[in-house]
């Protein structure tokens, strides 16, 4: 656990030292003009941290809860819970931009550990920003103390047991702070898996997922994550939460989905108790070439409405294309776009398919009926699959080494109907293009329901070496106000600080005051992730 806490990994996402090729570098060049310039991946010494301003007595108090050594006060522990990993955070983290840390960093083993916790620092006036993977890209981590005399991450990595498995029900509790590959790995003798697999996958906990509602890259078979949370554990400055007693019940509004995607705002999700499935014995992932954007969201529209989109289902548009074979480089991305010129493909958008089972035989069948629709397009094979797949979690590392070239990098979701879907991704486009100039905006759909999908945007763009920050705000900005009234602000990210301003255009003033009521009765005083989720200004505690 103690690993987890590493400054060094706030800076960037992997150890790993890389580098990016002299092709990719050549094409960066000729597409955004970039003009290489070094970036340290973690300045270290060079961050200010100011002194805690936890009081002894408060950090006594805690240390007698969780223990001495799990209330942590050295620098190393407060820098390496400074902030999540969204490009901006990266940023600050190689001294580009202000920093906040929180004043401590407070460990604790158990549940009831966490209810104490919360109280003590209800009394003390500290805010808890609970703390899992660190993954949150929207601020949800960022150490804001609000009217509170101090701040403290709860990081939750202690909590990492599997409590009981029923293997009759399918039904899995694991304690929040265990990490998604951990949950794999804990399930496996059982023949189990959660099946969430979202690109933060080595990193993110089961917490993290529930707390912000994260949907994995196989959404289209296992789900999003509040469609596999059955119950919840939750500690709370009011007291313990439990909820989830059948797995479906008509006893009032179901507040269990009060508490998924509360980012820690409503309480400390201790336990999530899930439904898991039996591992697949087979899995088969194969690549397709459609030409053109319409074409190919009108073939997962007619997957998703048919109801046979396979478990992964992820359509690129023409520039994502472009870019994942630009990097490629090499012989095989060569003789690809020759391939796909002489069948007449003009727009070429990379169509993945991935289909999960328990025999071949299962998967086959299910892939027949999932090709029926897929018409028009044409076939790479399992070999393009498997490429997708062995590189799925590769995008952070690559945004890592576009960052030590000077690329202003960055990620921003959405979801829509289908009707509006090409409307919102031609206004996310234009205004991120407007904002920034020159950059390549990419685009896919990952997320796929009967009524609509979601649009998942990156943007490589040469970063202002002068003001980093300011430059992808305005940017988030501008795509931010493109997609209020045409989608919703997050479709899986959460809201965190960045999307707190939208908030109301979408779920209403009256949505706003239901959720800072409940906040209110949950946490009277108002110690919990201060500005996230609801903006400050509307909570009073
Ligand atoms: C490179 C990269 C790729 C990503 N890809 C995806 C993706 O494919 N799909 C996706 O959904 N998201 C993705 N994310 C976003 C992020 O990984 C998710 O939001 C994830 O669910 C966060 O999990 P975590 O454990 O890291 O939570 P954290 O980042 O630690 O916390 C997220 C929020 O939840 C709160 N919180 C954390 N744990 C608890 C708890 N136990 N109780 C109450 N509140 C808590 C925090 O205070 C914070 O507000 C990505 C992020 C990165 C950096």
């Amino acid at each position: 656990m103690a690993e987890r806490i590493d400054q060094n990994l706030r800076g960037k996402w992997s150890p790993d030292e890389g580098a990016l090729p002299l092709h990719a570098l050549k094409w960066l060049g000729g597409r955004i003009g970039l003009r290489p310039q070094r970036t340290p991946a973690a300045p270290g010494s060079t961050l200010e941290v100011p002194a805690s301003a936890l009081s002894e007595a408060a950090a006594e108090a805690l240390g007698a809860i969780v223990g001495v050594g799990h209330v942590r006060l050295d620098r190393a522990s407060r820098l390496g819970h400074a902030g999540g990993l969204s490009y901006v955070d990266l940023v600050r983290h190689r001294a580009g931009g202000e920093l906040t840390a929180p004043d401590a960093v407070v460990l604790p083993a158990s549940p009831d550990q966490v209810v104490s916790v919360l109280a003590l620092c209800a009394e003390h006036d500290v805010a808890v920003v609970p703390f899992g993977g660190g993954t949150s890209v929207v601020g949800g981590v960022a150490a804001l103390r609000g009217d509170k005399a101090a701040v403290v991450a709860l990081d939750l990595g202690r909590l990492d047991r599997l409590v009981s498995v029923d293997p009759v029900s399918r039904v899995a509790v694991l304690q929040a702070g265990v990490t998604a590959p951990e949950a794999e790995r804990l399930l496996e003798p059982h023949g189990l898996t959660v099946g969430h697999v979202p690109q933060s996958y080595e990193r993110a906990t089961i917490g993290g997922f529930a707390a912000t509602r994260s949907a994995g890259q196989a959404s289209s078979g296992y789900g999003r994550f509040e469609d596999m949370v059955e119950g919840v554990r939750v500690a709370t400055p009011a007291g313990e939460w439990v909820l989830g007693a059948a797995p479906a019940s008509a006893a009032g509004p179901d507040l269990k989905q009060l508490v998924v995607g509360s980012e820690g705002a409503f309480g400390v999700i201790t336990e999530v108790s899930l439904r898991v499935r039996p591992r697949p014995a087979v899995e088969r992932y194969e690549g397709f070439v459609v030409d053109g954007w319409e074409t190919g969201q009108a073939v997962v529209r007619a997957l998703a409405q048919a109801r046979v989109l396979a478990d992964v289902t992820r359509l690129s548009d023409e520039d994502e294309t472009e870019v994942s074979l630009a990097l490629a480089g090499g012989v095989k991305s060569a003789a690809v776009r020759a391939y796909l010129k002489a069948r007449g493909v003009r727009r070429p958008c990379l169509l993945v398919l991935g289909w999960h089972g328990g025999s071949s035989r299962e998967v086959l069948a299910r892939r027949a009926a999932s090709l029926r629709l897929v018409r028009g397009a044409v076939r790479l094979g399992t070999a393009m699959g498997e490429a997708w797949r062995h590189g799925r979690f590769n995008g952070p590392r690559q945004r890592d080494v576009l960052l030590d070239v000077g690329v202003c990098v960055e990620t921003l979701e959405t979801a829509t109907h289908w009707a509006r879907l090409s409307e919102l991704r031609t206004a996310v486009r234009g205004a991120l293009g407007d904002a920034l100039g020159k950059a390549v905006v990419m685009c896919h759909v990952s997320h796929a329901y009967e009524t609509g999908a979601s649009l998942y945007f990156t943007v490589l763009t040469p970063r202002d070496a002068h003001d980093p920050v300011g430059q992808w705000k305005v940017a988030k900005a501008a795509a931010s106000e493109a997609i209020a009234g045409l989608g919703t602000i997050s479709h899986h990210h959460a809201v965190g600080v960045d999307h707190a301003p939208y908030l109301e255009a979408e779920i209403g003033g009256l949505g706003v005051e239901v959720l800072a009521a409940v906040k209110r009765a949950l946490d009277p005083t108002g110690v919990l992730n201060p500005g996230k989720l609801i903006p400050s200004e509307r909570f009073r505690g």
